[in-house]
Formats: C-alpha cells, structure tokens, sequence
C-alpha cells in the first residue's frame, strides 16, 4: 500500500508514536486524520477529536471523512500498573476496565468502523489490496511484568487479533499486522524514573537505548510497502526479554 494519494486514519496520532507515524504518512503524500481526544495534530494532519472508546463518537468520526479510507493506524493507547490483588485487597478493577477499554475496545470500535469503509473500496495494485491495518502492540503483549495485568490483558489481545482480523478481512483484500514495540521514549513513558528506565535499557541486547518514535514510523512504512506481510507482529525491542520484575518495582 502506497500512502501518497491515500486516506489514512491515526488513532493517538497528536502524540508519540502515533504522531510520528501521521508526520511520515503526511510527508509521504498520505491525507491523514488523527483521532485523538487532546493535544494538537502534526501540520498538514486534520485533527477530529474522538475517544476512541466511545463508540458512537468513533462512529460519527469515521463518518465525517470523506471519501475512500485506505490505511488505519491504531495507535491510541494509555498505560496502567497494579497487581491484581495485594495484602491491600483486590486490584483496582475500575482501572484495569480503562485500561482495556481505551487500547483494546477502542481499536476494535475503530477498526470496525474503518474496515466497513475500506470493504468498499476499488482493488489496487496487482493484488487487489483495499486496506492496510497496524496495529500498535507491545513487548508486553508477549512478556508482561509484574503489575502490569491490565495493560498487557489489552496488548496480548491486540497481538492475537492481527492474525484474527487479517483473516476476517482478507476475502476483502485488507492486510492487518501488528508493531510490537519496547521501551520507547515518547510522552507516555516520560514519567518513568530514570532509574527504573536505565534497568529496563540494560535488558536489552543492542542496541541499549530507547526507541524513537520515528523507528516505529519506519516499520509502519516497510508493514505497508509489503503486501506479503498479514496476520505478522513485529518486534521492535532491540531483543529484550523483560524479567518478571525490576529491582525497581520490588517492594
Ligand atoms: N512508548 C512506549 O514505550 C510504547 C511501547 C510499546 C507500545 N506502545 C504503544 O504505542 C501506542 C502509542 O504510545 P505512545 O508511547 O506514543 O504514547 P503517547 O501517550 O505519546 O500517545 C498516545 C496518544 O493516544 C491518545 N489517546 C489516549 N487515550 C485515547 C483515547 N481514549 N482515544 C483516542 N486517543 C487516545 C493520547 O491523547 C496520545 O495522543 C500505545 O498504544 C502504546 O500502548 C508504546
Ligand atoms: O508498551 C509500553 O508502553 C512499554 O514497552 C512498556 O511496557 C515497557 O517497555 C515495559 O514495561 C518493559 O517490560
């Protein structure tokens, strides 16, 4: 899929990786919408402000874009850590629930919308594609830490949906992969103490440093430029394998 002269939908792109990602479909010749509840869009990006968790306003959004939709992006996610009980008593659940609502409900309301659209779209290409999906996962969609429950409930789920969602939507020439990103250094994870980030860096094979953002637009860019990649989630991690907990964390 050749973002210049497309459509294509950022969830959270007024920030981080998602703002990245909607600055490289922007300067690629891409018309991009980001939907994102705060902030400010890149320049050149049309800004709708949507949660989406709400359903209906993911649906009036979607709906107030002109025109054939190619490209989706789910980017839009919130972080949350918590046991799922203590010697307190049991974890907050009002917490886990947002958690789960906004990265993982919110995706599927979005993505539902936007497949609808792109279904209808002409075939392009000598493939026929009409769509191309990403989906934001993380390292804890496959190795979750401790107290981190709620979050990785949301990203494991938004790993194994790839595959699921690529086979709903393959009959229509709509490709859905997911990105699976370590430690990257976007205003999500900028109130992370500086020795807990340096401990969560020294995990890493190579090399030791926090992603940028605009390492995972690139992966964006390769997941849409290659049409034999569907149902796939892509590390991009710098071969970390996080332990159960840091030192850190330790009571
Ligand atoms: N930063 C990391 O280390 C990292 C690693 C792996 C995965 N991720 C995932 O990548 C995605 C982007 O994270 P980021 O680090 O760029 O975070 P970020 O906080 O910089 O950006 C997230 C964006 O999502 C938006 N958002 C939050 N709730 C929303 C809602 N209900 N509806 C629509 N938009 C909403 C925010 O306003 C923000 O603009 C998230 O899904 C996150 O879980 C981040
Ligand atoms: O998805 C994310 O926002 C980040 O990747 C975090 O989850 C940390 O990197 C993780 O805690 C390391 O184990």
């Amino acid at each position: 899929m050749e973002p210049a002269g497309k459509c294509a939908v950022v969830t959270g792109g007024n920030s981080g990786l998602g703002r990245a990602t909607a600055e490289w479909l922007a300067a690629a010749g891409a018309k991009v919408v980001s939907l994102d509840p705060t902030g400010e869009a890149p320049d050149g990006v049309r800004h709708i402000a949507c949660d989406v968790s709400d359903h209906a306003a993911v649906q009036a959004a979607v709906d107030s874009i002109d025109g054939p939709i190619h490209i989706l992006i789910n980017c839009a996610g919130i972080g949350g850590i918590g046991p799922i009980a203590s010697a307190e008593g049991p974890g907050d659940m009002a917490a886990f629930r947002k958690v789960v609502e906004v990265n993982l409900l919110g995706a599927a309301n979005v993505t539902a919308a936007v497949a609808a659209r792109m279904i209808g779209n002409d075939p392009v290409g000598e493939d026929g594609e009409r769509g191309a999906i990403v989906n934001a996962c993380s390292i804890a969609s496959f190795e979750g830490q401790e107290g981190m429950g709620a979050y990785t409930a949301s990203k494991s789920a938004m790993a194994g949906l790839c595959l699921v969602w690529a086979r709903d939507l393959s009959r229509h020439g709509i490709r859905v992969n997911g990105i699976a990103p370590g430690f990257m250094a976007t205003p999500m994870v900028a109130h992370l103490p500086d020795d807990f980030v340096a401990e969560l860096l020294a995990d890493t094979e190579f090399p030791k440093r926090a992603g940028r953002a605009e390492e995972f637009a690139e992966v964006v860019d390769f997941v849409l430029h290659t049409p034999l990649l569907n149902g796939e989630v892509i590390r991009l991690d710098a071969g970390a394998r996080p332990p159960a907990r840091t030192k850190w964390s330790m009571d």
